[in-house]
């Protein structure tokens, strides 16, 4: 077929917006490599560089989500028609073929080269580590009972288990929902491995490295873990042998500009003999490739992070992919006498029905949320949309309690400016919200703040500092967050209706990009002036220096011991900010809020998914509201985009 009867099929493919530009060039890029290649190499190569754009590391040719566009080409294409046809004639083809071929086929799925090696690589890594023998440290038992406390008849402590399970392998997984205490478990199971490295002969400390995807979650975790060493109960000289700094991976890897090439790779290993990874739910497949492949073969690696997460917005979802099984634990039967005589815990229940995986025997789920209790609102929420039950989450917005939904009608904008500036006189029943009325009525409240309580113009520079902490945490009090970017729905349309919304309630001045009180999140990290990619700030006028009275933008940054301090930057300094009234729920991953309120889509049109509405619900500390009609929750509780991998093929 003529090379150009193929770039006009591609051009429709884009125009209809089944393809993106991008998918279109690539195909056209290996038409120029093999003029021979044939309409289906090309349409293959364009779908999976469109997966590639949702977070896919390869296409799955029997994918049920291409049906639709595989009857529309069978006509240009007759291969299309049937998946194992495609995949031989893809197999066979001198682009898929050879060593330095662009594109991989393996069973139904098609890679482009680079993706298919950093797969390898990551279940290479991962499996050369699960199938070590296991070497529980001497004196385990006695340190896990007096850092967990004996077992108690009837319940099953899992983070004594997941401990036990991370002290005895090279390679463990803790995951578990918000506030199921892996930042708690971790802290000990560093006590515990630091414990009996300083007791034994050598007496060599281990070197310990925390990192996390972004520089948002290694802020966050940094200052929980400092919370959390104060609190252990370890000697002295261990507390001080535990880090509580946190790095960003790329930090910690040693990332250069201009190049995907880390300082750090398997002729340079790091030099640790531990390292933990939180969030990592957040790792792309091409980021666990260069950590595998920089960790020294003795060194152990804890991930931990939520399963039920949202992934990366880059390609794969390690963590998912792991955690496939570990609801149902799958442990083999040493593995399951094993934590019987070393932790005192029966977990028979969760042996392995089949064969079992030696995966699973690295993996322990943590079950228990201490942060919401068994009747919390938000917790039940978060269970039944995490188990896609659109009855049970019906059930959860009628019974109310910390959790509302209201109607978004056909403007969604327009009902979340109504949430967020509620009426100043307005009750929260008359909202249709709460039953109880919040005490920080959206951003209202941190408006009230900044008004109300600023120091007196020859105040100290203390109060100013309170001030500004004060305004910031009432900030932190409320969150929208967006399903997508735009539309009505969008977080650029409901920025707008926000802004408007309190330039006419007289809160906020109009006219001008920067004024007091705009909240702003920074978009890329800015190591000259500390601030992370994700931080947020408030504009306020502070006296400077030299006491003139000055826009600045308050942030509050977490220093190296885990400790909140202020930092104020002249807007002018900030070339990577936006307005953050609104933020997508991909940006909201890491953080937490008092109360968020979740936009969505009225028309969602199958984009929206089960994880991100379960991420959203569990950025909420105390409250949740979602905008949306009951059909559209219905339909997204129900949808799960499994991304395609074969990782999970080979874990399954
Ligand atoms: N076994 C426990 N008993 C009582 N409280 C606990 C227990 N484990 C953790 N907590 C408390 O629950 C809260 C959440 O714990 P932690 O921060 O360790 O959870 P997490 O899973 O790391 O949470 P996140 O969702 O922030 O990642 C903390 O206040 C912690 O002190």
């Amino acid at each position: 077929m003529a090379a150009d009867a193929i770039a006009r099929e591609l051009d429709r493919a884009v125009a209809n917006d089944d393809l993106r530009a991008l998918d279109r060039a690539f195909a056209l890029f290996l038409a120029e490599l093999d003029p021979a290649a044939s309409p289906a190499l090309l349409l293959a190569a364009a779908l999976c560089s469109r997966a590639l754009g949702t977070g896919h590391p390869c296409l799955d040719l029997a994918d049920p989500d291409i049906a639709e566009l595989r009857e529309k080409w069978r006509g240009f294409a007759p291969e299309l028609g049937d998946v194992e046809t495609w995949r031989a004639h893809l197999a066979a083809a001198p682009l898929v073929a050879g060593d330095d071929a662009p594109l991989v086929v393996a069973d139904t799925r098609v890679y482009l080269r680079r993706y298919y090696d950093y797969e390898r690589s990551v279940a290479a890594a991962i499996t050369a580590r699960v199938a070590r023998p296991p070497s529980p440290p001497e004196g385990l038992a006695h340190e896990l009972d007096r850092l967990f406390g004996p077992a108690r008849a009837g319940v099953i402590d899992w983070q004594k288990i997941a401990c036990a399970l991370a002290a005895r392998g090279a390679f463990a997984v803790i995951t578990g929902g918000p506030g199921t205490g892996k930042t708690t478990t971790v802290v000990k199971l560093l006590g515990l491995l630091q414990t009996l490295a300083l007791r034994d002969e050598t007496r060599t400390r281990l070197r310990i490295r925390l990192a996390a995807p972004t520089g948002k979650a290694a802020a966050r975790l940094n200052e929980s873990i400092a919370q959390q060493i104060d609190r252990l109960d370890v000697d002295a000289a261990v507390k001080e042998a535990i880090p509580a700094e946190v790095s960003t991976l790329h930090r910690l890897l040693g990332s250069r500009p201009d190049t995907r090439r880390f300082r750090h790779h398997r002729g340079n290993p790091l030099h640790l003999d531990v390292l933990v990874i939180d969030e990592a739910s957040m790792v792309d497949l091409e980021l666990m490739s260069a950590v595998l492949d920089a960790l020294p073969d003795a060194a152990r690696l804890v991930l931990l992070g939520d399963k039920d997460q949202l992934a990366s917005v880059e390609a794969g979802a390690v963590l998912g992919d792991l955690c496939r099984h570990a609801a149902g634990g799958g442990y083999d039967a040493a593995t399951v006498a094993w934590l019987a005589e070393v932790c005192g815990e029966d977990v028979s229940a969760y042996a392995a029905t089949g064969t079992p995986r030696a995966l699973d025997r690295h993996i322990a789920m943590l079950r228990t949320s201490h942060r919401f209790g068994g009747d919390s609102a938000i917790g039940k929420l978060a269970l039944a949309v995490n188990r896609g039950d659109a009855a049970a989450v019906r059930a959860a917005f009628a019974a109310g309690g910390d959790v509302a939904r209201l109607e978004a009608a056909t403007r969604p904008d327009v009902a979340a400016a109504r949430l967020a500036v509620p009426p100043r006189d307005a009750t929260s029943r008359q909202l249709g919200l709460f039953d109880a009325a919040p005490a920080e009525p959206g951003y209202r409240h941190y408006l009230d703040v900044l008004a109300r309580a600023r120091p007196a113009e020859r105040a100290e520079p203390d109060a100013w500092q309170r001030w500004a902490g004060d305004v910031l945490a009432a900030r932190n009090a409320f969150q929208l967050l967006c399903a997508v970017r735009h539309g009505d729905a969008g977080v650029v349309g409901v920025n707008d209706a926000l802004a408007q919304a309190l330039v006419e309630a007289g809160l906020v001045a109009a006219g001008h990009e920067w004024y007091e009180g705009r909240p702003v999140m920074l978009t890329r990290n800015d190591y000259g002036l500390g601030l992370m990619n994700g931080d947020l700030g408030v504009a306020l006028r502070v006296p400077d220096d030299a006491g003139r009275t000055r826009l600045l933008v308050a942030f509050a940054v977490t220093d190296a011991q885990g400790r909140r301090r202020l930092r104020f930057v002249a807007p002018s300094r900030l070339d990577a900010v936006e307005t953050v009234y609104a933020m997508t729920v991909h940006k909201s991953q890491g953080s937490e809020f008092e109360h968020v309120a979740l936009v969505l889509p009225v028309d969602d049109a199958g984009v929206v998914t089960r994880e991100l509405m379960y991420t959203a619900v569990t950025r909420a500390r105390r409250r949740f509201s979602l905008i949306a009609d009951a059909a559209v929750v219905d339909g997204v509780v129900q949808r799960v985009v499994r991304r395609s991998s074969g990782l999970a093929a080979e874990w399954s």
